[in-house]
């Protein structure tokens, strides 16, 4: 790993900040959304990890609470930060904390299966996050067709309702506007006082996180959790993994090496 922003990492871990996506990142992708858990080995990695650095966060576009039931271990991760909804939810030692959901998400998810029903589309399933609504086309019999089929009305719909459309891997969220990974993390930067970062990503929605990273000016790494299904990411990382299976040995890696380090620095 010979990217400048680890060694940073690894000199003065006291310093760095870890933030991670879920699904795609730390989550491998399965056909239904209620079915995706973490990687088995990632809560022991990130409670190792959380022992060594300033902080771990996880940035996702689920509910907080989501990623903590999905992700069963994570409670045991030192000090660990979820930032749920693109940053407008918070999860903090067993707590979470998000302002009201805008009344458009009621309204728009009213609205959709009379809306899907009239474009005739099948296997599209609505997944109801609370304050969001997302549109899935995995199990779609033409996943990609459908997602395309449904980009101008959903943007349509979620405009009546000062919605904004986030797409995903097979995926159409409507959201409340003024968040996003990007802003969430360099807020959490700017509270922790963070000497260094990383994020770790797989998806679109992890791009404006990428972009925080490089504006910090701090020493940052993108990594990408790679994928067939999403290229746009790995043309902006620094460094491509394969997949959840990559990203935990890639933490674990970071960890043995700050260990290493410190115990060589202690003799
Ligand atoms: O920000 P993330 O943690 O990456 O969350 C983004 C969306 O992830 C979920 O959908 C994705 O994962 C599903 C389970 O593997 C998969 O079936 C789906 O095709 C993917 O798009 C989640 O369901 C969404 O609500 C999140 O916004």
């Amino acid at each position: 790993m010979n990217i400048p922003a680890i060694h940073a990492m690894v000199r003065d871990p006291g310093g760095a900040v870890i933030g991670l996506d879920f699904d795609g990142t730390l989550a491998p992708i399965v056909p239904d959304p209620d079915d995706a858990r973490i990687h088995p080995a990632a809560p022991g990695v990130l409670a190792e990890l959380g022992s060594l650095v300033k902080a771990v966060v996880i940035v996702t576009g689920r509910p907080a609470a989501t990623a903590i039931r999905y992700g069963p271990g994570l409670e045991k991760v030192p000090g660990l930060v979820v930032l749920g909804h693109y940053g407008f939810e918070r999860w903090e030692g067993g707590r979470a904390s998000a302002p009201p959901p805008p009344p458009g998400v009621l309204h728009a998810e009213a609205a959709l299966p009379l809306l899907l029903q009239r474009l005739g589309v099948e296997g599209v399933t609505i997944e109801d996050k609370q304050r969001a609504v997302a549109v899935h086309t995995r199990r779609a019999p033409d996943p990609q067709g459908t997602l395309e089929r449904l980009r101008e009305p959903l943007a349509k719909l979620a405009a009546a309702h000062s919605l904004v459309v986030e797409p995903g891997r097979m995926v159409l969220e409507l959201r409340p506007p003024g968040m996003d990974k990007g802003y969430a993390l360099d807020l959490f930067l700017a509270e922790r006082a963070a000497r260094s970062v990383m994020f770790v990503g797989d998806d679109l929605g992890d791009l404006p996180a990428f972009a925080a990273v490089r504006a910090s000016g701090l020493p940052g790494v993108a990594v990408c959790s790679g994928s067939a299904e999403v290229t746009e990411l790995a043309a902006r990382a620094d460094l491509v993994v394969d997949g959840p299976d990559g990203v935990v040995a890639l933490l674990a890696e970071l960890a043995a090496a700050i260990s290493d380090s410190s115990a060589s620095g202690a003799r």
